[in-house]
């Protein structure tokens, strides 16, 4: 049986056996002097450790300098030429999301028409980032120079308004796609809510603070049935996560004008299409796979009704957005403090002319020559609503906005592009990849 000496001075490596014939004052001794050797070796390895961490830190951050995406002189350089305008009283706007398809297209139009731009984009892999890479590429060839970086990167932002006085940000860096909301839920909290409050805790700390035009959904429209879909309506009974994001955003932007004096205008899109297009959306995947001759599933409503979409074609998008650009008052705040009142609008930015899922099956196989193999099944409850339908009154007396393609010539265009883009050449009796 272990003795109360044997507890209090185990037999451990490093200890010597107690002679038991030793006094306790001895053996306290002992212990002291070995508890103080201890300490001098703890001592010891928490400096080895202090000073490991510390050269690994150093280490971590000089590879972090060394192959970050962003920094140095020439960084700095392509950032100042790219924000530059070429017209005289041009504005200098931050494109967030410019490798996008909606970024892409708004950039080109501000830059060929003279104003500085500065592109921002993640690059995430939510579809191709080889797309987005090319479309970076015809940006750059054009003088607009994209930073590869997230917006909620603080430091990044921080660093770029330091950089430039930007006048304008146009905000389209987002989580897209309705559906995928179901599988991947944080990705729209990170870029639609966590992204939008760091972009915007930026911009308010801004000096001058930009005015802040931003991708909103018709999605927020959610659950309204009353056509067509007004400013005015509710917008309080969203169908998807990704619609709840957009609409939270709505809410976001107007906190920011109300406490810091942001001027901020919210563009609800609905269901933009084009050249350069997402691969996500109907219209693009419906084109790939009847090119492959895969099959293509046409969802449908209750009691067997087609669904719709108020398909906008991108250039009218692009005219809306440069629109409220060119319309967009000055923030009125400074170093964080509100001066008074500032803008808040909201736009939706629609087509007018609501068109079919089925109709717009029948527009591309005769653009493509091809016969899709269509799969009718029931609509998922997975966050789609039956149809959009957008008023436009607003957009069109305020902006001036007048949306002049329709779905048959849009995607005449769309597959021109496409065709071209990924190499098909036309052939007796069909296409040829
Ligand atoms: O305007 C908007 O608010 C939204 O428009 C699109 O969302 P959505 O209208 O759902 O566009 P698509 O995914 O291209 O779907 C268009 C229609 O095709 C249907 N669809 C989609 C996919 C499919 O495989 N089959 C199918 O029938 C959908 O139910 C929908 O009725 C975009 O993906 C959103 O990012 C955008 O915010």
């Amino acid at each position: 049986m272990r003795s109360m000496e044997d507890e209090l001075f185990p037999s451990t490596p490093g200890k010597v056996k107690i002679e038991r014939a030793h006094t306790i004052n001895r053996q306290l001794h002992r212990c002291f002097a070995s508890t103080s050797t201890m300490f001098l070796w703890a001592l010891f390895l928490i400096a080895l450790t202090a000073s490991y961490l510390s050269f690994q830190s150093f280490v971590d951050s000089s590879s972090r300098y060394l192959n970050a995406s962003w920094g140095g002189m020439q960084w700095e350089k392509q950032i100042r030429e790219s924000s530059a305008a070429s017209r005289p009283g041009g504005m200098s706007v931050l494109v967030t999301g410019a490798a996008g398809f909606v970024g892409t297209h708004v950039s080109l139009a501000l830059r060929r028409r003279g104003d500085g731009v500065v592109g921002l984009d993640n690059f995430n892999n939510y579809y191709d980032p080889s797309l987005k890479k090319a479309r970076q590429a015809m940006l750059q060839s054009r003088g607009v120079f994209v930073v590869e970086g997230d917006i909620n990167d603080t430091r990044l932002l921080a660093r770029l308004f330091a950089l430039v006085p930007f006048t304008h940000v146009m905000h389209l860096a987002a989580q897209a796609g309705v559906r995928y909301a179901i599988e991947n839920p944080a990705s729209y909290v990170h870029s639609n809510i966590a992204g939008l409050v760091t972009l915007l805790e930026v911009c308010k700390s801004a000096d001058p603070q930009p005015a802040v035009v931003w991708a909103s959904s018709s999605s927020v429209y959610g659950l309204n049935e009353k056509v067509p879909f007004s400013e005015l309506d509710r917008t309080d009974r969203p169908a998807s996560l990704y619609a709840a994001t957009k609409k939270a955003g709505e809410e976001i932007t107007h906190t920011y004008n109300h406490i810091y004096g942001l001027s901020t205008t919210g563009l609800r899109f609905f269901t933009v299409y084009g050249p350069w297009g997402r691969p996500d959306m109907a219209y693009f995947s419906f084109t790939r796979n009847i090119l492959q001759g895969k099959p293509i599933t046409v969802y449908r409503g209750k009691d067997r009704a087609d669904l719709a979409r108020d398909f906008t074609y991108i250039d009218d998008i692009v005219k809306g957005c440069v629109a409220s650009l060119d319309t967009a008052e000055k923030s009125t705040g400074s170093g964080g403090r509100k001066r008074g009142p500032a803008q808040y609008r909201i736009y939706n930015l629609g087509n007018t002319s609501p068109v079919t899922v089925p109709a717009l099956v029948n527009i591309l196989e005769r653009h493509l020559k091809v016969k899709a193999k269509k799969k009718v099944v029931e609509m998922p409850g997975n966050g789609d609503v039956p149809f959009t339908h957008a008023n436009i009154s607003l957009a069109q007396a305020e902006l001036g906005y007048k949306p002049t393609t329709n779905l048959e010539i849009g995607l005449k265009k769309f597959v021109k592009w496409y065709l071209s883009y990924y190499g098909y050449k036309p052939r007796s009796g069909g296409l040829a990849a």
